[in-house]
């Protein structure tokens, strides 16, 4: 049985993930201010839209702070951020709400969020997403590097060099790896459970989509950084 060890450069690039990750967070008061007041559904879209800009915000900081991303091509760093951004979004608010939450604050949450105007059909695949990553117990490393690999996603659309993003994603798949065999010794299928997990976040991206194709009828405003990355209006 081989050890398995990170390597000085490993742990340094690892450090260097969780801390951007950890240093660019939303605070937790939005889930406080979305449980404690009785709104208007308009007013609750509202905050829901405040919600998603700062989500948005914090992870283009976080993708600034990877090592290599600023080198790649400009119009390729777009890329990967507007074809990342919801999947990276739904990652980090569902570790936001897999932690320990008093039990009921996930059921007025949800209540809440459908008192919005968001049908259920979008609300409901949220939930089991969160419900499936609160299930794996992931360490804030993990999170940190599975939302960095969320990122790097080559095969995302209009991505010219996709070599060059594969070279920037391939060290962090290797941390994670070492990661989940150090964290869940017991657990050889972690990993793999842990990548899946990106497979089911892809079908979030094509609620999202078709959540906001629904809205463009009516009169539910974004703002300019939400049309900009989600490409509405
Ligand atoms: C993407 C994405 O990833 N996570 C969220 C999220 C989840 C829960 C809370 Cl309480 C807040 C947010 Cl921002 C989120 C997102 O942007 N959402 C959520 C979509 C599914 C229903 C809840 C809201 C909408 C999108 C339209 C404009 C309003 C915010």
């Amino acid at each position: 049985k081989e050890k398995v060890e990170l390597t000085k450069e490993q742990q340094a690039l690892m450090k260097l993930i969780v801390d951007a990750y950890n240093k660019h967070q939303i605070p937790q008061d939005f889930a406080k201010k979305l449980l404690q007041e009785q709104y208007s559904a308009d007013e609750n879209f509202l905050l829901l839209t405040e919600v998603a800009t700062s989500q948005v915000q914090v992870l283009v900081e976080f993708t600034k702070s990877i090592p290599g991303f600023l080198s790649l091509d400009h119009e390729d760093q777009i890329a990967l951020l507007k074809g990342s951004a919801v999947e990276a979004t739904y990652l980090r608010s569902a570790q936001v709400f897999s932690k320990k939450m008093p039990t009921g604050y996930a059921q007025l949450l949800e209540e809440r969020i459908r008192k919005s105007g968001i049908s259920q059909d979008f609300i409901t695949p949220m939930f089991n997403f969160y419900k499936s990553i609160s299930e794996l117990h992931m360490a804030q490393e993990e999170q940190a590097l599975l939302t960095a690999v969320t990122i790097l996603t080559p095969d995302r659309p209009y991505v010219k060099d996709q070599q060059a993003v594969e070279r920037l994603q391939e060290p962090m798949l290797d941390v994670l790896r070492k990661l989940c065999a150090l964290q869940h010794p017991q657990e050889p299928q972690y990993f793999a459970r842990l990548l899946g997990r990106l497979t089911e976040l892809r079908t979030l991206n094509h609620f999202h989509a078709e959540m906001l194709t629904s809205w463009r009828t009516d009169d539910h405003k974004f703002t300019p950084l939400l049309c900009e990355i989600w490409d509405v209006q």
